[in-house]
């Protein structure tokens, strides 16, 4: 197909992004630079010592063959450099990776939390493990599996062009020049016509793990529904999928492979026309008889070279997907800090889930005075928990304006933002954690009576004292330990302790009986005095002692009268 001006844009804008995103990989893994750096030198220098022991081999053959002497102890010296350099080499260079990835990870996590808030915005859990996961272990081959591999021709190359050409320059140019196209031309083609099935394979990777996932977690509800059958009918295509673009992958790496191989027997034959004097090549027995053993060993680690190639365009592709997570989060236009509390004004909001999508604010205004009570309620898929992401900075407005002390929310640090307005969802999670960690994610310096205090006013003490282990409690893999009401108001205490002078709760009362939930929500207003609380829900009870309410409809709010 021709390339058109449009395309080739397009090309070039890919590889620009995709050039952005291991720059920015890289400066994750910048603290590792030195480690890294030794663990390649390392990487080098064993290679050296195995050419030059293949070379030392192969003249020391040839020497037994005309009856002189064998040089045993430089063959001793080259063997022991190999094998000790060759073991600090996967001491080093592993741990440095090792380390960069954990690094990436904690770099990964951060940007997650804050630019996702937990979930409002990154909805598929299974798109979110892949790049936890199998991109994150991608970018792991780019060090081991590329760079090492890279460095590797950049040695080899010339050790071979010069040894080689030492005999004549036209063995030289002859050898370097399959070795090129073995090393670098016959990988790239592969990595081309591999790239075509790259993406596909990555989008059945994922899908796979989405649909696995989903049965994992929904295996109540498909036994149920005796559904199971149709979620693993789904698997299994999936898998089928996965497996036609891996076979075409491998089957492009074979091609390669056979391609490099032949070109490693075609420098071998090279070399004994060159011996045999025939094609005007010279070279003398012993160095000819040496020149196969180097030979032999540098095309040999070509062999593994397509491999390579095929990873970097995966690797890149890994690395663009894993930076989108930290491109979600944009970063404050100014560093202002968000004042302590304020009034929230929007004005004339416009706002959509991507631009293809419906319009789910249009031409929203409010305005929250500081220390207000408030509802907003709504019919489903009104633009509630929308309208939460928006004043959370998850989500930016299409146009209009939302203010917050006086100030736009563009204007502020997101994080500051983030501290000042506490926030429950409508989907909360529990880590596998004690009941004190997830009170506490990560914070410090709090003490047992704040934690109490906030488990009280969430109505969930008494639960928790009654446990054995009390605050230290163990919750199990999502809170599966608690009831779904008692999770529910585990989270909502932690929403409490954060003591934000703003306050958002989605659907608060979801998962509590009716009785808890009038005790919560007339507590509500006691507790939360001189905090502005927005309460987001469906209905209201009656029993809230609410300041204003609005009722969100066809994208604007509408007051309601209290
Ligand atoms: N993270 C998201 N990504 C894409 N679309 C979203 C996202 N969150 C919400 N939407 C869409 O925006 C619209 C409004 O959803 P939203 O969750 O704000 O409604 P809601 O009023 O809170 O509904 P409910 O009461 O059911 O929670 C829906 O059409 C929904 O599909």
């Amino acid at each position: 197909m021709k390339a058109t001006p449009c395309t080739t844009a397009r090309r070039q804008a890919e590889l620009h992004n995709r050039r952005g995103a291991l720059r920015r990989i890289l400066s994750v893994w910048r603290p590792f630079y030195g480690r890294l750096g030794f663990g390649l030198l390392l990487s080098a220098l064993a290679l050296l010592s195995s050419l030059a022991l293949m070379w030392n081999a192969g003249l020391g053959v040839s020497a037994l063959a005309v009856g002189t002497a064998l040089a045993l102890g430089v063959l001793r010296l080259f063997a022991g450099a190999r094998i000790v350099l060759r073991y600090a080499e996967r001491l080093f260079a592993h741990d440095a990776m090792f380390r960069a990835l954990a690094a990436l990870r904690v770099w990964f996590f951060t940007h997650l939390a804050r630019g996702a808030a937990a979930g409002l915005g990154f909805r598929r859990a299974g798109d979110l493990m892949n790049r936890l996961v199998g991109d994150i272990e991608l970018l792991d081959n780019l060090y081991l599996r590329i760079a090492v591999p890279v460095l590797g021709i950049l040695v080899s190359l010339p050790v071979l062009a010069l040894v080689a050409g030492r005999q004549d320059w036209h063995l030289g140019v002859l050898l370097a020049g399959l070795f090129l196209i073995a090393a670098v031309l016959v990988p790239l083609l592969a990595a081309q016509r591999a790239a075509k099935r790259s993406g596909e394979m990555r989008h059945a990777e994922s899908s796979l793990r989405v649909a696995a996932l989903d049965l994992a977690t929904g295996l109540r509800e498909a036994r149920a529904f005796s559904g199971e059958d149709r979620l693993a009918e789904r698997i299994i295509r999936e898998e089928a999928r996965l497996h036609d673009a891996q076979r075409a992958q491998q089957r492009a790496m074979a091609g390669a492979g056979a391609f490099s191989y032949l070109s490693g027997q075609m420098a071998l034959a090279v070399i004994l026309l060159a011996l045999a004097g025939i094609a005007g090549l010279g070279v003398s027995f012993l160095s000819g008889v040496a020149l196969v053993f180097l030979t032999g060993t540098v095309f040999e680690s070509v062999a593994t070279l397509a491999r390579t190639s095929v990873l970097a365009g995966q690797v890149s592709q890994a690395a663009q997907r894993v930076v989108a997570i930290a491109d979600q989060e944009k970063p404050a236009a100014t560093g202002c800090l968000a004042p302590e509390g304020g009034d929230i004004v929007l004005r004339d909001v416009h706002f959509r889930w991507g631009g293809s999508r419906a319009a789910v604010l249009d031409g929203l205004s409010m305005t929250i005075h500081a220390g207000e009570h408030v509802a907003l309620i709504g019919p489903s898929g009104a633009g509630k928990s929308s309208l939460a992401a928006l004043l959370l900075k998850v989500a930016a407005p299409e146009s209009g304006q939302i203010l917050f002390g006086g100030h736009t929310l563009d204007t502020l640090d997101t994080e500051s933002l983030r501290s000042r307005i506490g926030w429950l969802s409508q989907a909360t999670h529990l880590f596998a954690d004690t009941i004190r960690n997830n009170l506490l994610l990560g914070r410090e310096n709090v003490d047992d009576a704040r934690l109490w205090d906030a488990l009280e006013r969430a109505e969930i003490a008494e639960a928790v004292q009654a446990l054995p282990d009390g605050l230290d409690s163990w919750v199990g893999e999502s809170g599966t330990r608690l009831s779904g009401g008692q999770g529910r108001r585990i989270a909502l205490a932690r929403t409490l302790l954060q003591d934000a002078q703003v306050v958002v709760l989605d659907e608060p009362a979801t998962g509590l009986d009716s009785a808890t939930e009038r005790a919560f929500l007339e507590t509500l207003g006691r507790t939360m005095k001189g905090r502005t609380v927005i309460l987001i829900a469906h209905r209201l009870t009656g029993v809230e002692k609410l300041d204003h309410a609005w009722r969100l409809e066809g994208g604007k709010a509408h007051p309601l009268p209290l």
